[in-house]
C-alpha cells in the first residue's frame, strides 16, 4: 500500500461526482476537501447543507486568500472563481496522512495532477448528454445553468483520456460499485 491518495472526482458537469463522491467517500473514510467560490449558493445546493461541497466567499475574502497564495488551483467559470486551498489537501495528505477527495472540473483535475503527481488519483465520470439535462431539470437546475454545462460537454469529455478511472454512471448502485473497486484498488 502506498499513499496518502487525493482521489479526484472528476468528469462532465452534471454528472454525478458530487452525488457519487460525497457517498463513497463517507463510506470509505477519505478526507472530504470542500472548494471555495464566489458564486451564490442554489436551492440545487446539497439541501439543508448548501455548505457540504463549497465554502461560498464573498470576492474580496476570494481574492485575498488567492493574493496570499492559499489556493493550490482557481478557475473562472461563468464570471465566478472557484479554487482548492492548499491547506485542506496537505494537512490531509501530509499531517494527518489521510486519504482525501475533491470534485473538480478537467481543469482542476489536471493542475492538481501536476501538482501532487502520482498521489492525485482521478476518477473521470460521465453519461451521455440528454441524460445530463433530465438529471439536471429533475434536480431543480436552472436551464441557464444546465445549458452552460452542455455547452462544455465536449471540451471536457475529451479528459477522460488522461485519467486513471473511467465510469459512465448509468444506474446508480453499478456506478457506486465500480467508483468502490477502483479505489480500493489503491488502498
Ligand atoms: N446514476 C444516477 N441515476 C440517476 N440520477 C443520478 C445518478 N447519478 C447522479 N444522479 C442525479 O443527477 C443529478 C446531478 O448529479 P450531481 O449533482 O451529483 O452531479 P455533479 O457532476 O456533481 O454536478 P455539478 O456539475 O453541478 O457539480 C443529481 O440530481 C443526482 O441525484
Ligand atoms: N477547477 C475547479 N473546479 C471546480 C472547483 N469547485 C467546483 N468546480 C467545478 O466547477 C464547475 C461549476 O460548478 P457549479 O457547482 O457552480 O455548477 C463544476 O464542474 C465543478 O465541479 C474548484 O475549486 N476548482
Amino acid at each position: 500500500m502506498a499513499g496518502p491518495f487525493l482521489f479526484i472526482f472528476t468528469g462532465t458537469g452534471g454528472s454525478g461526482r458530487k452525488t457519487i463522491g460525497n457517498r463513497i467517500g463517507e463510506e470509505l473514510g477519505l478526507c472530504p476537501v470542500p472548494s471555495y467560490t464566489t458564486r451564490p449558493p442554489r436551492a440545487s445546493d446539497a439541501s439543508g447543507r448548501p455548505d457540504r461541497d463549497y465554502h461560498f466567499l464573498t470576492r474580496e475574502a476570494f481574492e485575498e486568500l488567492e493574493r496570499n497564495g492559499e489556493f493550490v488551483e482557481t478557475v473562472t467559470i461563468n464570471h465566478e472563481r472557484y479554487g482548492v486551498r492548499r491547506a485542506d489537501v496537505e494537512n490531509a495528505l501530509y499531517h494527518a496522512k489521510r486519504n482525501a477527495y475533491v470534485i473538480v472540473n478537467p481543469e482542476g483535475a489536471e493542475a492538481l495532477k501536476k501538482r501532487y503527481g502520482s498521489a492525485v488519483i482521478r476518477l473521470f465520470l460521465y453519461t451521455d448528454k440528454a441524460t445530463v439535462k433530465a438529471r439536471l431539470e429533475a434536480k431543480g437546475v436552472s436551464f441557464e445553468i444546465a445549458d452552460r454545462y452542455l455547452n462544455v460537454y465536449s471540451d471536457e469529455v475529451i479528459y477522460r483520456k488522461q485519467c486513471e478511472h473511467v465510469i459512465e454512471n448509468l444506474e446508480l448502485l453499478p456506478t457506486l460499485a465500480r467508483i468502490r473497486e477502483a479505489i480500493q484498488a489503491h488502498l
